[in-house]
C-alpha cells in the first residue's frame, strides 16, 4: 500500500518524528483522511480522528467497519480497506472532502478509531507513513531508518520531471534566452512537464575542461547522494541542492563542475566569497590555477583558456550601469561564451529582479543552485522552481549533526533586562532608530556579553560576535579591546583579522557585523554571541548558526558549539527573535532560553555602576537617529523582511530550569526556559493548505 502511494508523485520531503512527539504527528496528519491507518500506528492507546457526520462514502464505509465488523488482527481490517475502494482515486476525494467539511462544519467532532486501529505484527520494520497528498513521514527512531531514507531518495523524483509520463512524447525546443523564464513559468502553470538536461558527454562543441577531484578528495555520503540526483540519468539535470550549513556544498559544486568538464561560471554574493570559492577549487580539484578568473570590483581577471572556471558575484554581472572598458571587455566574453555548468552559491537571493536578469545574460548548459536556506521572507523563493530548476536533494540537518558531519549545538535565547534609564528612554522616544539603539545598547545586555566572553573564552573557546548595528559593534568592541570586521574594513585588515582568530590562541574573540553572515569559514569557531541583528530574517539567523557548525571535536558535556541570541526584555527585539528561530525550530533545533545569570553581579564587568550606565546613556542619546540602524549591504536590496507585515508570534514557552554551565557541560544554577513545542507541528492549518 505504500508503494502504491508514493510511486506516482513524491514530494521530495520527508519530515522526521521525534518519538517522543508523535501526538504532534498526529496532528499533522489528521487532516487527511486516510490517515486512519496511519495514525494508530503511532498513537494506538488513545487515537481519536475527526469524524464526518455527513453521508459521504468514506464516511459511512468507516463507521461500517467499525461498526458492523470487529477486527482481531490489523492485517484484517487492512485486506478490507485494500479490497474496498477506500484506497483507489475515488477515496482521494472523499478524503479530501471530509477534511473541508470536518474543518467549516463539524469543528471540534472526534471519533475514537483506536478500537480497529491496530499495529501490524511486523510494524518495527515500516517506518514509513504515506499520506494522500504525497508527503512522507520517516521514523527517525527505527532500526531501519536508514536504509529507509536511503531508499525514498532514491526512487523519488523531482517535482518538476515527476510528471513526465511517455518518454516518446517528449520535443525538444529552443527558445529566445529572453523569454526562457515566461515559457518556464507558463509551463508550471500548466503542469507540462519539463525537463533541462544537458548531455555534456556528447557536447562535442564547446571545448573540454582539465579538473578532476585530487585523489585525496574524499566526498561524503550525503554530498555523494545529492550529486546523484543531479546526474542520475547520465546527463546533468539543473536544479537545487540543498544542504545544511558548513556540510561542504562548495565540494559538492565542485564534484559537479569535475564531471560535466566543461567552462564554469560560479556565481557568489561577495567578493569575500570569491576568494573562498576559488580557494575550494584549489583545495578539492587538481585545476591549474591559470584556468580559474576572478571578476569582481578589485580583480578583473579575462579567461584566456579555452575553457576555464570563472567566478563571480551575482552584481557583478547583473549591473546595469556604464562599465570601465577592461570590465566590458570581460562581461562581453562572459556574456558570449556557453557555459557547461553555472553554479549559483547561495541561491535563494537569486529570485530578485537584479538577479534574474544573471540568468538570462549567461548562457548556461546546466544550472545548479546551492543553499542552505531555501527561505525567504517573501513569497518569491517559488520562482526558483522555473527560474533554475527542482529541489533536487535536500539533507537533513539533524542526520548530519548524528553522522557527525555537524556540530552538536546548544542554542539559547538570553533575555538581558533594560535598566531603569533605558527602559523609561526607550518607551517615551519616539524616533524609531533611537529605540532601536537603546535596546542594542542596553548595559545588561553588554554585561552578558562580556560575561560569556569570558565564560567561552576560559574554556578555550573561538567566538564571534555578530552586530548588525556598525555603532554597537565598534562600542562593544572598542570597549572590550577586540577586533572588528564591517563593510568598510578593507579585504587585506579583514584577511589579517580572520587569520589571526584561526591561528593565534590569544585572539579569541572577534565582532563582525552581518558581513560575516556567509560564507565565512572559520572552521574554529565555537561560539557565537549576537547583540543585534536583522530583525526577523530566518535565514540571517540560519546562516549564522552555520559558522559554528563545521564538525568540531567530541567534548565533555553534550554540546561543542554554543549559540546565543541577546535580547532585550520587553522589548521589539523579543519578537524578532521568536520569528528569527522558526527555520531551525523547523530543522529539529530547540531554543533554551537564559533568563538570569547568578553571579553576574559579582562579576568585574563594564557598566555595571549606575553612574556608567547614565553616561552610557548620554552618549546613545547624543546619537543621531541613524546610528540605530543596521548596516546595510549591497546584497541588502533583495531582503524586504523590514516591510513584511508584523505576526503575532506563536510559540508556547514553558519553564524548567537549567543552568549556563550546566548547558555549557559544567556546573551553575542559571534559570532558563524552553521553547517545548515547535510551532510546525501543533498549529492547526486550514484543511487542503501545507
Ligand atoms: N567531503 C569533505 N571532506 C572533508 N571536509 C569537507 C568535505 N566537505 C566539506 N568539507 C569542509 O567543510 C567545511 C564547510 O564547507 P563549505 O564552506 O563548502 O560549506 P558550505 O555548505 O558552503 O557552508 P556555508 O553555507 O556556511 O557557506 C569546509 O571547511 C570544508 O573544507
Amino acid at each position: 500500500m505504500v508503494k502504491k502511494e508514493f510511486k506516482g508523485e513524491v514530494k521530495q520531503l520527508i519530515k522526521h518524528i521525534d518519538p517522543f512527539n508523535r501526538f504532534i504527528l498526529y496532528n499533522y496528519l489528521s487532516e487527511s483522511a486516510d490517515l486512519v491507518i496511519v495514525v494508530c500506528k503511532l498513537n494506538k492507546n488513545n487515537l481519536l480522528m475527526k469524524s464526518n457526520q455527513s453521508n459521504d462514502s468514506l464516511k459511512r464505509k468507516r463507521q461500517s467497519s467499525s461498526q458492523s465488523k470487529s477486527y482481531d488482527k490489523w492485517q484484517d481490517f487492512e485486506e478490507d480497506l485494500e479490497e474496498s475502494e477506500l484506497l483507489d482515486g475515488g477515496v482521494r476525494k472523499a478524503a479530501t472532502s471530509l477534511t473541508l467539511q470536518d474543518e467549516s462544519t463539524n469543528k471540534g467532532q472526534l471519533h475514537d478509531y483506536s478500537k480497529i486501529c491496530q499495529l501490524k505484527t511486523d510494524n518495527k520494520t515500516r517506518p514509513i507513513w504515506v499520506c494522500p497528498d504525497g508527503h512522507i513521514f520517516l521514523e527517525t527512531f527505527s532500526p531501519i531508518y536508514k536504509q529507509a531514507s536511503d531508499f525514498l531518495v532514491a526512487i523519488a523524483e523531482p517535482r518538476a520531471g515527476s510528471s513526465l509520463k511517455d518518454d516518446h512524447s517528449q520535443r525538444d525546443y529552443q527558445i529566445d534566452p529572453e523569454q526562457v523564464e515566461a515559457v518556464k513559468k507558463r509551463c508550471i502553470q500548466l503542469d507540462y512537464p519539463m525537463l533541462e538536461e544537458y548531455d555534456f558527454r556528447n557536447d562535442t562543441i564547446n571545448p573540454n575542461l582539465a579538473i578532476d577531484l585530487k585523489p585525496t578528495t574524499m566526498i561524503r555520503p550525503y554530498q555523494e547522494k545529492s550529486l546523484s540526483k543531479m546526474f542520475g540519468n547520465g546527463r546533468a539535470r539543473s536544479g537545487i541542492i540543498v544542504l545544511p550549513c558548513g556540510a561542504g556544498k562548495s565540494l559538492s559544486g565542485i564534484t559537479a563542475a569535475c564531471t560535466v568538464k566543461k567552462s564554469i561560471l560560479v556565481l557568489c554574493t561577495s567578493a569575500v566569497s570569491v576568494e573562498q570559492w576559488k580557494y575550494q577549487f584549489k583545495l578539492w580539484s587538481n585545476i591549474e590555477e591559470k584556468m580559474i578568473s576572478k571578476f569582481t570590483s578589485d580583480s578583473k581577471e579575462k579567461m584566456y583558456t579555452l575553457a576555464g572556471v570563472t567566478i563571480t558575484t551575482y552584481t557583478m554581472i547583473a549591473f546595469g550601469g556604464k562599465r570601465s572598458a577592461e570590465s566590458l571587455k570581460i562581461m562581453n566574453d562572459l556574456t558570449k561564451r556557453e557555459w557547461g555548468l553555472v553554479l549559483l552559491d547561495e541561491v535563494h537571493v537569486v529570485p530578485a529582479a537584479m538577479f534574474r536578469r544573471v540568468l538570462t545574460v549567461t548562457r548556461a548548459h546546466c544550472k545548479l543552485g546551492l543553499t542552505a536556506t531555501l527561505l525567504r521572507e517573501d513569497e518569491k523563493i517559488q520562482d526558483l522552481n522555473f527560474l533554475i530548476g527542482p529541489k533536487l536533494y535536500e539533507a537533513n540537518w539533524l542526520d548530519l549533526q548524528k553522522s557527525g558531519f555537524l556540530a552538536n549545538v546548544s542554542c539559547s535565547e538570553v533575555w538581558c533586562p533594560m535598566t531603569a534609564e533605558f527602559y523609561h528612554e526607550y518607551l517615551t522616544n519616539e524616533s524609531q532608530g533611537k529605540k532601536k539603539l537603546l535596546y542594542t545598547m542596553n548595559p545588561n545586555k553588554f554585561r552578558v556579553c562580556e560575561y560569556l566572553i569570558n565564560y567561552h573564552e576560559q574554556r578555550g573557546d573561538k567566538i564571534i560576535v555578530f552586530s548588525d548595528n556598525v555603532y554597537a559593534l565598534k562600542m562593544y568592541a572598542t570597549q572590550l579591546k577586540r577586533f572588528y570586521i564591517y563593510g568598510a574594513t578593507s579585504g587585506q585588515e579583514r584577511m589579517s583579522i580572520l587569520s589571526k582568530f584561526q591561528h593565534d590562541p590569544s585572539v579569541r574573540t572577534i565582532f563582525i557585523s552581518k558581513v560575516g553572515d556567509t560564507s565565512i569559514d572559520i572552521p574554529e569557531a565555537t561560539v557565537i554571541i549576537q547583540v543585534s541583528s536583522h530583525y526577523g530574517s530566518r535565514r540571517q539567523e540560519t546562516q549564522r548558526l552555520g559558522r559554528i557548525l563545521r564538525p568540531k571535536p567530541k567534548s565533555d558535556g553534550l554540546y561543542n558549539a554554543f549559540f546565543y541570541s541577546l535580547v532585550s526584555k520587553d522589548t521589539q527585539e523579543m519578537y524578532y527573535s521568536t520569528k528569527r528561530q522558526q527555520f531551525l525550530i523547523d530543522q529539529g533545533y530547540s531554543f533554551k532560553v537564559i533568563s538570569e545569570f547568578p553571579g553576574l553581579d559579582e562579576e568585574q564587568l563594564q557598566f555595571s555602576t549606575k553612574e556608567s550606565q547614565l553616561k552610557l546613556l548620554q552618549e546613545v542619546l547624543r546619537e543621531g537617529d541613524d546610528s540605530g540602524k543596521i548596516e546595510m549591504l549591497d546584497e541588502d536590496f533583495d531582503d524586504i523582511t523590514v516591510s513584511k507585515k508584523k505576526q503575532k508570534p506563536n510559540t508556547t514557552i514553558t519553564r524548567t530550569t537549567g543552568n549556563i554551565r550546566a548547558l555549557s557541560g559544567g556546573a551553575g544554577d542559571t534559570t532558563y526556559m524552553e521553547y517545548k513545542t515547535p510551532k510546525i507541528f501543533n498549529s492547526k492549518r486550514p484543511a487542503g493548505k501545507k
